[in-house]
């Protein structure tokens, strides 16, 4: 794992940014795996900003509500609507359909296309509980994209976006963890103190499935971006080599 800590969440999104656009840069295709939740919000203004040409750009994102259509205010296809693809064309765009009418049948719809297309860069969050995607903890390390039952923190996290705790969808079609870990390239990008207990085990606990990041240290090409909060609860030398690696990024990038 390459560990960045920047001073600010503003500093560690930019290095995510341009992480990411410096590995667009010149390809013919790319296949470009996004997030949702808060986190990558500002990365995805950084796109609009900078015009970024994602004309040559598959995405796929890592989840959907189930019970949500595309169309809905709060489905994870709105949201990168919104944030992102009505600003910046991609050659083209996939979702999972939150309302399929056969979920598990959407599952494997997904996981065949993902694997077909294969992600060069895939984008992570993280949950507070150490989710990735809707990989809650217990999930099968193998897990291909499948139907999860969200967990009531993890619903209690999303809420924020709903008019009340019972809108909050309790199950999601989600990538699964061996989906995520075929991708060739990582950047997770975690900021505030809310993750930092679950940033403290995906780099310093042995990998477990009570903490599905800590999947991520078997992956031969992760970058994980914080802030100064999201890395308080690692090792202090931990931290000061993350910093030091957040300056060199801007001093030769200046
Ligand atoms: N399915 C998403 C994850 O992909 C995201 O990483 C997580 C954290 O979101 P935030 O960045 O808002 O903290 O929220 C949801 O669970």
């Amino acid at each position: 794992m390459n560990i960045l800590v920047a001073n600010t969440p503003q500093d560690a999104e930019q290095i995510a940014y341009t992480l990411i656009k410096e590995r667009l840069a010149g390809k013919r295709e790319f296949v470009l795996g996004l997030a949702t939740g808060s986190t990558p919000v500002g990365m995805y203004k950084m796109f609009k900003q900078d015009r970024l040409d994602c004309s040559h750009v598959t995405s796929v994102n890592l989840d959907e509500y189930i019970g949500l259509a595309p169309d809905h205010p709060q489905s994870y296809h709105h949201f990168m609507e919104e944030k992102l693809f009505d600003d910046v064309p991609f050659k083209e765009s996939h979702v999972p359909r939150g309302d399929a009418p056969d979920p598990e049948q959407e599952t494997a719809r997904y996981e065949a296309l993902v694997r077909s297309i294969g992600v060069d860069l895939q984008l992570l969050g993280i949950g507070e509980n150490g989710h990735i995607a809707f990989n809650e903890p217990g999930t099968a390390l193998d897990a291909k994209t499948h139907v999860t039952e969200l967990t009531e923190s993890t619903r209690e996290a999303n809420r924020r976006f709903f008019d009340s705790i019972d809108e909050v969808p309790t199950q999601a079609i989600t990538m699964g963890l061996d989906t995520i870990m075929n991708a060739r390239e990582i950047v997770l990008v975690a900021t505030g103190t809310r993750k930092a207990e679950a940033v403290h085990h995906m780099i310093e606990s042995v990998p477990t499935i009570e903490w599905p990041a800590t999947i991520l240290q078997a992956h031969p090409s992760v970058t994980v971006v914080l802030d100064k909060e999201a890395a308080s609860r690692c090792a202090e030398a931990l931290q000061a080599r993350g910093n030091e690696a957040a300056a060199r990024f801007f001093s030769i990038r200046a």
